[in-house]
């Protein structure tokens, strides 16, 4: 199973995360989030990653050709994540100008939002399933906030799973859906934006238990 740790901000944390198996690594580059990274910084950090051979992906919310020029730039993402409100035609876009995968962060509160499935699987090349933001939050993903996985029980495909996943509901999650990935942030923090070794590798322990099950 792909296992993407995201919102990592120093070397530490990033081999940190490798060495305990992650697949991918995420760099946030939205101003709001804890998160957030500079393009050089991010440059530092991904290329450490690539070195060995993992997965570099983007996180942007709303970004315009500007922006995405200058992160594809700095840290040559492997994989683009929208997580804001792009449509399907900013997404075609989006390919047709950088010829990269793009993963859509589709955002779920019931059953009746996976109507929006429909409208994203063809132009995506990956859908990542979040929570709704809680309202009055600046941000619209890393809140730490979970939703009812049930909903995705019959969902196919090479989807990832995130919001609020932990080293403490991981297992629960892979007992009612079948994700192709997993995607985490703030539960691995000490606090918003500092990501903490010993919680990153718990959320691996908690897998693999959960897989040996
Ligand atoms: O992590 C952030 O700060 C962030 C900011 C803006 C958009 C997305 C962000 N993170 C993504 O949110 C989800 C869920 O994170 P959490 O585990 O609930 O904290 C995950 O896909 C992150 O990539």
């Amino acid at each position: 199973m792909d296992v993407k740790i995201c919102g990592l901000g120093t070397e530490q944390t990033v081999d940190v995360a490798i060495a305990s198996g992650a697949s991918h690594v995420g760099f946030v580059f939205y101003p709001l989030s804890p998160r957030h990274v500079g393009p050089s910084h991010a440059g530092q950090l991904a290329k450490r990653a690539k070195d060995q051979r993992i997965k570099v992906v983007a996180v942007t919310v709303d970004a315009g050709d500007g922006m995405l020029d200058a992160i594809i730039e700095a840290i040559s993402p492997d994989m683009l994540q929208l997580h804001g409100k792009e449509e399907p035609w900013r997404i075609d876009e989006i390919k047709d100008r950088y010829g990269l995968p793009v993963m859509k962060a589709i955002s779920l509160e019931g059953a009746d939002d996976l109507a929006m499935i429909d409208e994203y699987a063809d132009v995506a090349d990956r859908l990542l399933f979040d929570a709704k933001a809680p309202k009055g939050s600046a941000l619209p993903g890393g809140n730490g906030v979970s939703f009812d996985w049930s909903i995705l029980r019959d969902v196919k495909g090479d989807w990832f799973l995130s919001g609020g996943l932990s080293p403490e509901n991981v297992g629960a999650a892979l007992e009612v859906c079948n994700p192709g990935g997993l995607d985490v942030s703030s539960a691995l923090e000490s606090a918003p934006g500092v990501k903490d070794p010993d919680r990153i590798r718990a959320f691996f322990a908690a897998i693999r238990e959960a897989e040996a099950a």
